[in-house]
């Protein structure tokens, strides 16, 4: 099977290391629009911007033409889109419209669309309608807990595809299902894609609550009220709340708020130090979907009627009109109420 991934930032750049690890001499391909960054890959065998420390296989493809990354698929191949959310429809619109036959497509980003609230696939599936041409599509989302230096040094990892396709779900297991990597199956996306970008938003609050200090049992509360939230959100949108019991929800919670490989737990243990959002944003050097989609993902619940208080507070601080202070504050200032 041959497989391209269309972005080389730290995950697609990590999932080709393993893929190519297992897959045949020439088969996994990744593509980057900037021609300056393969040119460097190619020539250090290092993708040093974004997963310095990794060594990539020799038998790595490079590509920094889009028309020959896709062409080079049949349909029982598959297509990866390894950007962040916010190039999600972009790059989805330009392969729809290379296409010449059906394709297997799966995304890895995690969050929503900022000025619409939709959900990847709904983003997916607005450009389908659009520019398809008539081709029938199969799409999918690949999520879960997985830092991407971890899964690059081959370190064990389980994640979960979530499509309505179960022939998608077996392509992108035949990809990946190597190794330490086990790749379950789901039909929940809309649970498997809230979940991830949820996550995201209540790291950044983790990482508050780590930064001032505020001890375990603060961190503990955190995550299971948002957990809740999250569960919340994902029954009022369609998918199933236990689908936020699993891998893509509390599993990528635990990894993301607690482990200090992220980035979005980092942006709110430095918001908690005092340092300005646009400083931190520069000094990541790597997306930080929690930021993005705090705003999308409150306009959502209000949209849903669904009581989000510590997510809607996490867009608050980050849309700098209240403190990590007076967050907390206000949040442990709510009313009693059930457990629910
Ligand atoms: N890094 C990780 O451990 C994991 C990341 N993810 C998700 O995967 C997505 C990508 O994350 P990372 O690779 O870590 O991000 P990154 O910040 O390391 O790299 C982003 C890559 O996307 C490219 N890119 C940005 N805008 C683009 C555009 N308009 N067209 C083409 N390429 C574009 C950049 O050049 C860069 O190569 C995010 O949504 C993230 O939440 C999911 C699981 C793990
Ligand atoms: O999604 C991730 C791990 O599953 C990566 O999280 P960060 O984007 O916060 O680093």
């Amino acid at each position: 099977m041959r497989v391209t991934l269309l972005g080389a930032g730290a995950w697609g750049t990590a999932l080709a290391v393993h893929a190519a690890k297992y897959l045949p001499a020439g088969d996994i391909c990744l593509w980057s629009r900037s021609m300056q960054q393969l040119e460097e890959m190619k020539r250090a065998g290092r993708n040093s911007a974004y997963l310095p420390e990794i060594d990539l296989p020799v038998h790595l493809q490079f590509e920094d033409d889009l028309e020959t990354a896709i062409l080079r698929l049949s349909e029982d191949d598959l297509l990866v889109i390894a950007t962040p959310m916010s190039a999600l429809a972009e790059m989805v619109k330009q392969v729809l419209k290379i296409a010449q036959h059906p394709l297997n497509i799966v995304w890895l980003c995690k969050g929503l669309e900022p000025h619409t609230a939709l959900l990847p696939n709904q983003v997916v599936e607005r450009e389908n309608q659009l520019h398809s041409h008539g081709l029938t599509h199969a799409f999918g989302a690949l999520s879960g807990p997985s830092f991407a230096r971890e899964v690059a040094l081959g370190m064990p990892c389980a994640l979960t595809v979530a499509s309505k396709s179960p022939t998608l779900c077996a392509d992108v297991q035949a990809a990946f299902h190597h190794g330490n990597m086990r790749i379950y199956a789901s039909d929940d996306l809309v649970g498997v894609e809230l979940g991830g970008a949820i996550k995201n938003i209540l790291a950044i609050a983790a990482g508050i609550s780590d930064g001032l200090d505020l001890g375990l049992n603060a961190r503990a509360a955190v995550l299971t009220r948002g957990l809740a939230e999250m569960m919340r959100l994902v029954k009022a949108a369609g998918g199933r709340p236990e689908t936020c019991m699993g891998l893509t929800g509390a599993g990528d919670l635990i990894l993301t708020a607690t482990g200090d490989l992220s980035r979005n737990r980092r942006v709110g243990l430095e918001l908690a130090a005092g340092k300005p959002l646009t400083h931190i944003l520069g000094g990541l050097g790597h997306v930080a979907e929690g930021v993005l989609c705090a705003q999308a993902v409150g306009s959502l619940a209000i949209r849903l009627e669904v009581d989000m208080p510590i997510t809607t507070m996490m867009g608050e601080v980050l849309s700098g009109n209240v403190t990590p202070h007076e967050a907390v504050k206000q949040l442990m200032g709510r009313d009693p109420k059930l457990e629910v």
